[in-house]
C-alpha cells in the first residue's frame, strides 16, 4: 500500500492545551491514571478527527501518531524500559513521570534542547547495565485504539541511532552506542508487534543525520543509520517504513538512506536540499534504485509560522521527481513546534488582524497546504492555479505592507560600520569602571529576575484583562521592585537588579514594546513536558519607538546608592525565541534588533546606569547544525551583540549572561562579544568550564554560577566557598564575580533568601583570603 502525502507530526498539547491541563491535574492528584488515560485518548481522537477534516485520509496511514504524555525521547526510554538504576521500584506512569520530573527521592533525567529548536527532550542515560528490551506497548496500543475509532495511523518514533547519539553514558565507562544491537533488537520486536496489530506504515525519525553538533561525527551517524536500517528493513513481517531525516540538510547522507532499502524516505527541503543526480551517481545511486520507492519531500516548513510560498514549493516537488522516486508532499519536520490554528487568534491591532491571518500558517493551515500541493502534483498544477495565484497575491501584498520595510531602519542598518561594533581598549575600560563603581573583590550580583510570585502574575493578568488600570499596575510593580532592592541591600549584595517583576517573559516583554512584532493570545507551543510558550511573531522591521526599561530602572536606582543593572535581552535570544520573518536574512533582522537595543542601552546610560546587562542565553542554541554555516552565524550573532552594546562610554560596564556551559564550539565567539563581565552556568559541572576559558586566554570579567537555580536546594556556605576556591584557581580574582547560574524567577522567596545569604557569606569568606 503506497503512502499518501502527509505531515511528519502534529502538535500534541491540544488546541486548548488539554494535555497540559490533564497531565498537571494528574500530578496534582486531581485525576487518577484512568482519568489521565481517558483525557489523553480523547485529545488524540479529537486531533485525528481534525486532521481528517483538514483533508488527510482516515485509513491510508497519512495520519501521524506522534502523541506523547511528555516527550518523544522519553517515550523511547519507556518503550525500551531503559530507566537508570536509581528509578528501581517504580513502574508505569509513576516511572514515566519520575524520569521526567523526579520525585521526592530521585532526580529526573537531564533535559536539553532538541537540535536547534527551543523544544527540550529528556536525555537518556545508557550504560553497559541499562536494561533494554521491548518493554512497553503504548505505541502499539495507541495504534489499536485509533483503529477501533476508524483511523489507520502511522506511528512516529525516534530512530535508534538518534536515540543513542542523544543519550549520555550512565557511569564512567563506554558509550551509549555500545548498546546499539540491543536497542535495534527491541525495535525489531516493535516492528513485528505493529505489523501484527495491522499497521501499514511506521515512521522513524533520525534527525541526528543532519547535525554536525553532536558528539558523534556525522559520517559515523550516517554509517550507523545505513547499517541499522538495512538490517531492520530486511526483517519479514513488518510494516512499511518511512525513514525521515528532518531538521536540516540530508543531501550528503541521502545515498545512505537509499541504500537501507526502506520503502520511503523523508527529507527536509525547507532547511535542506536534495542531492543532485550527479552526486548520487558518484555514490553509485541511480534513478532505478529509487524507482518504486517514495520520497516524502518536506516542502512545508514545520517550525515557523509563515504561509508557504506554494509556487516555490511546487518547483521543489518538480525537481525532486528528477531523482526517480515517487514524490509526495510532506512537512520538513513534525508540526510540534508550531501552534494549532490561526483561526483561534485575533489581534487587537486592526491592521495586524486584517493582514496576519493571510500571512500565517499554523499547524492546521500547513496541513491544508500539504493537501493542496498534493492535489497539485496528482492532478496537475493547473487544477490548483487559483490557489497558487491567491497565495502569490498574499505574498506580494505582504511585501508591500507598511512596517514590513521601513526605509529609516534599512538605512540605519546599512550604515553600520566596524567602529559601531567596537568598544575601546579593555584595560582602559576596566580601569574606568573600577574607578566609577568602587566594588570589592569578588563582587556579588544576580542574573536579573527575582521570584515571580503568584501575586505578581495575578496583577499582570488583571492588568491585561483591564481589571486594574495602568497606575494601579505600575504601583504594584514598584512595590515589588522596592521589596527586591531592600532585600538585596539587607543581604549586602554589591550590584543589584530590579528583579524583572514587570516582565511576563524576557523576550515577549520586548516584543510587545518594539515595532515589528505581534504577540499571540493562543499561539502556544510545547517547550517541554506540560510547559508551553507563546513565541512572538517578528513580521516587520524592528525599531524602538516607545519608552521601555528606563522608568523601571530609574525607580529601582532611586531607592539605593548601590549600582542597579540595566537589564536587556540580546538580539540572538529575541530571534531564537520568536517566530521570525524569512523574507530578509537573519543577520539583518539581528542588526535591526541590535540597533533598537542600542537605543535602549543609550537611554539607560543617559539615565545614569553604570552597569547594563544584555542577556544572550540562546547564542549556543541557534548555532546551525551544519558545520559549514557556523562561521557565518557566529560572525553575525556576535556582530549584532557588539552593535547593541558598543556605543557606551568606557566607564559603563557591559555584562552578558549565557546560561549553559557547553562552550566548546563557541568559545571564541563568547570572547568576541567583548562584554566586560560574562556570567555562565557552572554550578552543576563544578566550574568545569573555567580552565577551558583560561586556556583560551579569556581575560575579562567572568561570573561562573555557583548556585544551581534549577533545583530547589539551598547550597551551603561551605559548598559555595569550595566552588569559589576552585574558581580562583583558573580566574584572576580581580576578574571573578559571584552569582547564581541564572535568573530566580522560578524560585520561591524562602530559598532565594537563604541561598543568597550563603552566597554573600561565601564571597566574603573567599574575599578575605586573597
Ligand atoms: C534564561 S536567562 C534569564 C536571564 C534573565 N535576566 C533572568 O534573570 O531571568
Ligand atoms: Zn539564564
Amino acid at each position: 500500500m503506497s503512502l499518501p502525502s502527509t505531515i511528519l507530526g502534529y502538535p500534541r498539547i491540544g488546541r486548548k492545551r488539554e494535555l497540559k491541563k490533564a497531565v498537571e491535574s494528574y500530578w496534582a492528584g486531581g485525576i487518577d491514571a484512568d482519568g489521565l488515560a481517558a483525557a489523553e485518548a480523547e485529545l488524540r481522537r479529537a486531533n485525528l478527527a481534525r486532521l481528517v477534516e483538514l483533508g488527510l485520509g482516515a485509513d491510508d496511514s497519512s495520519l501521524p501518531e506522534n502523541s506523547s504524555l511528555y516527550d518523544q525521547v522519553l517515550d523511547v526510554t519507556h518503550l525500551l524500559g531503559a530507566a537508570p538504576e536509581r528509578f528501581a521500584g517504580r513502574e508505569g506512569l509513576d516511572l514515566y513521570f519520575a524520569l521526567a520530573r523526579g520525585d521526592s527521592s530521585v532526580a529526573p533525567l537531564e533535559m536539553t534542547k532538541w537540535f536547534d529548536t527551543n523544544y527540550h527532550y529528556l536525555v537518556p542515560e545508557i550504560g553497559p547495565d541499562t536494561p533494554i528490551s521491548f518493554a512497553n506497548r503504548d505505541v502499539v496500543d495507541r495504534f489499536t485504539q485509533a483503529k477501533g475509532w476508524g483511523y489507520t495511523t502511522r506511528p512516529v518514533i525516534v530512530g535508534p541511532v538518534t536515540y543513542l547519539v542523544l543519550s549520555k553514558p550512565a557511569g564512567e565507562n563506554g558509550s551509549p552506542l555500545d548498546r546499539l544491537d540491543d536497542v535495534v533488537a527491541a525495535y525489531g520486536e516493535l516492528l513485528t508487534a505493529l505489523a501484527e496489530a495491522g499497521a501499514q506504515w511506521v515512521q522513524f525519525d533520525e534527525p541526528a543525520l543532519v547535525s554536525d553538533n553532536l558528539t558523534v561525527p556525522r559520517t559515523e551517524i550516517a554509517h550507523l543509520v545505513e547499517q541499522v536500517w538495512t538490517g531492520l528493513a530486511a526483517r519479514e513481517n513488518r510494516p512499511n517504513i518511512l525513514l525521515a531525516a528532518p531538521y536540516g540538510d540530508s543531501s550528503a547522507v541521502f545515498p545512505a538512506l537509499v541504500r537501507t532499502g526502506v520503502e520511503a524516505i523523508g527529507v527536509d527541503l525547507d532547511r535542506g536540499t536534495l542531492p543532485t543526480p550527479e552526486s548520487l551517481a558518484n555514490e553509485g545511486v541511480s534513478p532505478s534504485d529509487l524507482a518504486g520507492r517514495t520520497l516524502v519531500a518536506g516542502v512545508v516548513d514545520g517550525r515557523n509560522i509563515w504561509a508557504t510560498d506554494l509556487s516555490a514549493a511546487a518547483e521543489k516537488l518538480e525537481a525532486a521527481r528528477g531523482l526517480g522516486a515517487d514524490v509526495l508532499v510532506g512537512t520538513a519536520t513534525s508540526l510540534q513546534h508550531v501552534p494549532h490554528d490561526t483561526a483561534l487568534e485575533t489581534w487587537d491591532d486592526p491592521a495586524l488582524n486584517e493582514n496576519l491571518h493571510a500571512w500565517l500558517a499554523f499547524a492546521d493551515q500547513k496541513v491544508g497546504e500539504v493537501v493542496l500541493l498534493d492535489r497539485g502534483i496528482r492532478t496537475g498544477l493547473d487544477s490548483i492555479r487559483a490557489e497558487l495565484d491567491a497565495n502569490a497575491a498574499v505574498l506580494a501584498q505582504r511585501a508591500a505592507t507598511e512596517g514590513v520595510s521601513v526605509p529609516a531602519v534599512r538605512e540605519r542598518v546599512a550604515a553600520l560600520t566596524g567602529a559601531d561594533r567596537t568598544r575601546g581598549d579593555y584595560a582602559e575600560r576596566r580601569a574606568a569602571q573600577a574607578a566609577r563603581l568602587g566594588l570589592p573583590d569578588l563582587p556579588t550580583t544576580s542574573i536579573g529576575s527575582f521570584p515571580q510570585t503568584a501575586e505578581v502574575r495575578q496583577a499582570r493578568a488583571a492588568h491585561a484583562r483591564g481589571d486594574i488600570d495602568n497606575a494601579a499596575y505600575e504601583a504594584r510593580m514598584k512595590e515589588e521592585i522596592e521589596r527586591t532592592i531592600r532585600l538585596q541591600e539587607e543581604l549586602d549584595v554589591d550590584v543589584l537588579v530590579h528583579g524583572e517583576a514587570e516582565r511576563n517573559d524576557m523576550v515577549q516583554y520586548f516584543a510587545e514594546l518594539f515595532d515589528g512584532f505581534a504577540v499571540t493570545k493562543h499561539g502556544w507551543v510545547q517547550s517541554y513536558g506540560s510547559r508551553c510558550t507563546r513565541p512572538s511573531i517578528l513580521w516587520g522591521d524592528v525599531a524602538k519607538s516607545r519608552e521601555m526599561t528606563v522608568p523601571w530602572w530609574s525607580y529601582a536606582q532611586s531607592l539605593t546608592d548601590r549600582p542597579v543593572k540595566g537589564m536587556l535581552t540580546g538580539p540572538v535570544t529575541i530571534i531564537a525565541w520568536s517566530f521570525v520573518r524569512r523574507d530578509i536574512p537573519l543577520s539583518e533582522v539581528a542588526d535591526q534588533i541590535a540597533l533598537a537595543l542600542r537605543d535602549e542601552v543609550a537611554a539607560l546610560e543617559e539615565a545614569g546606569a553604570a552597569v547594563i546587562q544584555v542577556d544572550e542565553p540562546a547564542l549556543r542554541e541557534l548555532l546551525p547544525l551544519d558545520q559549514s554555516r557556523h562561521a557565518d552565524y557566529l560572525a553575525w550573532s556576535v556582530g549584532a551583540f557588539n552593535a547593541a552594546t558598543a556605543g557606551v562610554e568606557p566607564a559603563t560596564q557591559i555584562h552578558t549572561h549565557l546560561c549553559y556551559s557547553e562552550f566548546g564550539q563557541i568559545i571564541d565567539a563568547i570572547a568576541a562579544l567583548d562584554a566586560d563581565v560574562t556570567s555562565i552556568e557552572a554550578a552543576r559541572s563544578r566550574m568545569e568550564v573555567l580552565p577551558d576559558l583560561k586556556e583560551h586566554g579569556f581575560a575579562q570579567g567572568v561570573g561562573p554560577g555557583v548556585w544551581d537555580i534549577h533545583s530547589p536546594r539551598v547550597p551551603s556556605v561551605e559548598e559555595l566557598t569550595s566552588l569559589l576556591e576552585l574558581a580562583v584557581e583558573s580566574v584572576d580574582p580581580d576578574l571573578l564575580w559571584v552569582n547564581p547560574d541564572c535568573g530566580l524567577k522560578t524560585r520561591g522567596y524562602e530559598e532565594t533568601i537563604a541561598s543568597l545569604t550563603n552566597l554573600v557569606a561565601a564571597a566574603k569568606a573567599v574575599r578575605a583570603t586573597i
